[in-house]
């Protein structure tokens, strides 16, 4: 057991937090060694087994990163733009895998990863599911074979708490929409559309943001032409399949050199 790649998990009492506690616990290639969680927060000191309401688990909340980190070989982060930063410099101190789930992150945070990454291994995607990334794939692909003639816009939805749009997801698969057509996202991503927006322009990659109830996560990119209309979709119906893709990605980084990764990488998709 002593041998299992130790895994500390941030945002500990979030929904995602707390889903890849149980991932880790019920695993048997990895154990839990760090809950971390933001100051005040009323978690920090209880067992988080007893905190998630359920029989201890040995591990206590605390809100001291580096400390955590120092005993894990890898950190799973699912929180916000500013933690994720904090803690990929303490995460690259402590030489730990970061595996990054947090999306809403700006072109300037991102930038900020790239010191940390010459000390350890990120790995980091908007959305580790199987299914979303092998999406990717096929998106690029339908993009590539398809012309301009074929409007590109992706839909997404969600539950009423998330706090960023579009999605990490939707911008993975814009990306990748893009590349297929052999385009900047930057240049063509058109994100909100409200009043007399004018009529659209060719070549444009929409974007559209539901929101509403307790939606895990889904995701169309529909390709409209003239008397025809390709939709790729993918759902999701239960976050196991996000906290499952971040265990793997945290022990597929214990053999990686120090460098920034994506769970294309990690699946070898
Ligand atoms: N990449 C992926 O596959 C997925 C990514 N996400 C992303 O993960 C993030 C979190 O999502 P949820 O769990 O739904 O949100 P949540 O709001 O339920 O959880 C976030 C947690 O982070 C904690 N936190 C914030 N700042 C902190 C700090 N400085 N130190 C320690 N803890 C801190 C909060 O207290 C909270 O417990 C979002 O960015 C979401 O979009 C969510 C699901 C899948
Ligand atoms: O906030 C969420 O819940 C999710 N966030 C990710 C995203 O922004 O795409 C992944 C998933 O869709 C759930």
């Amino acid at each position: 057991m002593e041998d299992l790649p130790g895994i500390a998990i941030t945002g500990a009492s979030g929904r995602m937090g707390q889903m890849l506690i149980k991932t880790v616990v019920e695993s048997k290639k990895a154990r839990l060694v760090g809950a971390i969680e933001r100051k005040g927060h009323d978690w920090v000191g209880r067992d988080i087994g007893e905190a998630m309401g359920g029989s201890a688990l040995g591990v206590t909340v605390t809100d001291e990163p580096l400390e955590a980190f120092a005993k894990a070989q890898a950190v799973i982060d699912f929180t916000a733009p500013a933690a994720t930063i904090e803690f990929a410099k303490l995460a690259a101190q402590a030489r730990a895998v970061h595996v990054i789930g947090t999306t809403g992150m700006t072109v300037e945070d991102i930038a900020q990863l790239a010191p940390c990454a010459r000390h350890a291994v990120i790995v980091r995607a908007g959305n580790m599911s199987l299914g979303v990334n092998l999406l990717t794939q096929l998106t690029r692909k339908v993009a590539e074979a398809l012309d301009e003639d074929f409007d590109i816009e992706v839909i997404e939805a969600h539950h009423h708490h998330k706090v960023d749009a579009p999605s990490g997801t939707a911008l993975m698969l814009g990306e990748a929409a893009a590349e297929g057509r052999g385009v900047e996202l930057n240049d063509v991503a058109d994100r909100g559309r409200d009043g007399i927006t004018g009529a659209r322009k060719r070549g444009d990659i929409g974007f559209t943001a539901i929101r509403g109830g307790d939606i895990v996560g889904e995701h169309d990119i529909l390709f409209a032409a003239a008397g025809e209309r390709i939709v790729l979709r993918h759902m999701a119906t239960d976050r196991t399949i996000f906290a499952r893709g971040a265990l793997k990605a945290a022990l597929w980084g214990q053999t990686q050199k120090p460098g920034e990764y994506d769970m294309v990488d990690v699946l070898g998709l």
